[in-house]
């Protein structure tokens, strides 16, 4: 199956046709064969008018794994201090686009982008950024919890200790600001000393919250953050990005619509490595602009 999506980058009419969705989909009990989908390639100018400022500008991406195009010509803009999620069925290059943000592929050979990402209107895909301090303005937080085997406390002043010189005092209040940030500091207050393992699953990953935030980047990147945790944890957590975009930006890949519904601002529907929709949250599920983006977030397919 090789470019099942005919499209003209760029010409707006462009029709985008796909012959994939001609697969067998789950309606409730039934088994339907889905109309075939037609929707058009979204331009820059189908970006909502009235978007607060842009922090992260993405134009004409694509993205490869070797020869492989996950991600096509895909434009949109990431809002500041804004919450965007990213939906879309499995392998649609959700976590492929979240992690141009901050260049995770560079550490796997064999992968690379083309087109311009601008965070503050510089291109981070340029050879000579230092992604180093890259990481450090762009923070990421996996789908499993990924504590790193030490302690509390060494876990979230990990990443300080590589980009800052503070003293001991100095790096203490961090260590507790994140920490209360990341909601979890009145659980852990008293043990800073056990290791970060020892945490239960919703704990974990509020101290990788807390481990992501120390270094105060402006960007989280949130990798469906609770695809593993229980409902009170998940709750945590949502509640806590309702928090943290208050002071940074926040991008979500998440597969769990009504928590798209719930956290975010902006929502961008993606569908075999092209952007199908983007646009205010509300607007794309009560009255999306594609029938595909409708047809996926009713259930229709997906
Ligand atoms: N390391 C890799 N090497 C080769 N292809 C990859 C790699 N990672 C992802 N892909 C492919 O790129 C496409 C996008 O994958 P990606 O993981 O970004 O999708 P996704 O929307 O995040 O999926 P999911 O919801 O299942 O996590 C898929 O076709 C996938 O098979």
């Amino acid at each position: 199956m090789s470019d099942i999506l005919e499209k003209n980058s760029v010409a707006k009419e462009a029709k985008v046709k796909s012959s994939t969705l001609q697969q067998p989909m789950q309606t409730g009990n039934q088994q339907q064969q889905p109309d075939t989908a037609t929707f058009t390639k979204q331009t820059i100018a189908d970006l909502p008018d009235n978007m607060p400022d842009a922090k992260i500008q993405v134009r004409n991406l694509d993205f490869y794994y070797g020869d492989f195009r996950a991600l096509k010509d895909i434009n949109i803009d990431i809002p500041e201090k804004n919450v965007t999620a990213f939906i879309g069925p499995s392998g649609c290059g959700k976590s492929t686009l979240l992690r141009t943000f901050n260049r995770m592929y560079d550490l796997y050979p064999g992968m690379h982008a083309e087109g311009e990402i601008l965070l503050d209107g510089n291109n981070i895909l340029e050879k000579n950024v230092d992604v180093n301090l890259l990481r450090a303005r762009v923070g990421m937080v996996f789908q499993k919890p990924t504590p790193f085997p030490m302690s509390i406390y060494d876990n979230v002043a990990f990443g300080v200790r590589l980009y800052e010189k503070l003293s001991k005092s100095e790096l203490d209040d961090r260590v507790e600001w994140a920490l209360k940030k990341s909601a979890l500091w009145p659980e852990v207050k008293d043990k800073l000393k056990a290791s970060g393992l020892s945490l239960s699953g919703g704990q974990q990953q509020r101290l990788c919250i807390a481990r992501g935030v120390a270094t105060k980047p402006e960007i989280l990147l949130l990798d469906e953050p609770t695809s593993a945790l229980d409902p009170i944890s998940t709750g945590a957590i949502e509640d806590l990005i309702e928090d943290l975009k208050h002071d940074y930006t926040i991008a979500i890949v998440t597969h769990n619509m009504q928590q798209a519904a719930r956290v975010s601002d902006y929502t961008c529907y993606m569908y075999l490595g092209d952007m199908v929709e983007m646009g205010e949250t509300n607007q794309v599920f009560t009255n999306p602009a594609q029938k595909a983006t409708e047809d996926y977030i009713t259930g229709r397919y997906g």
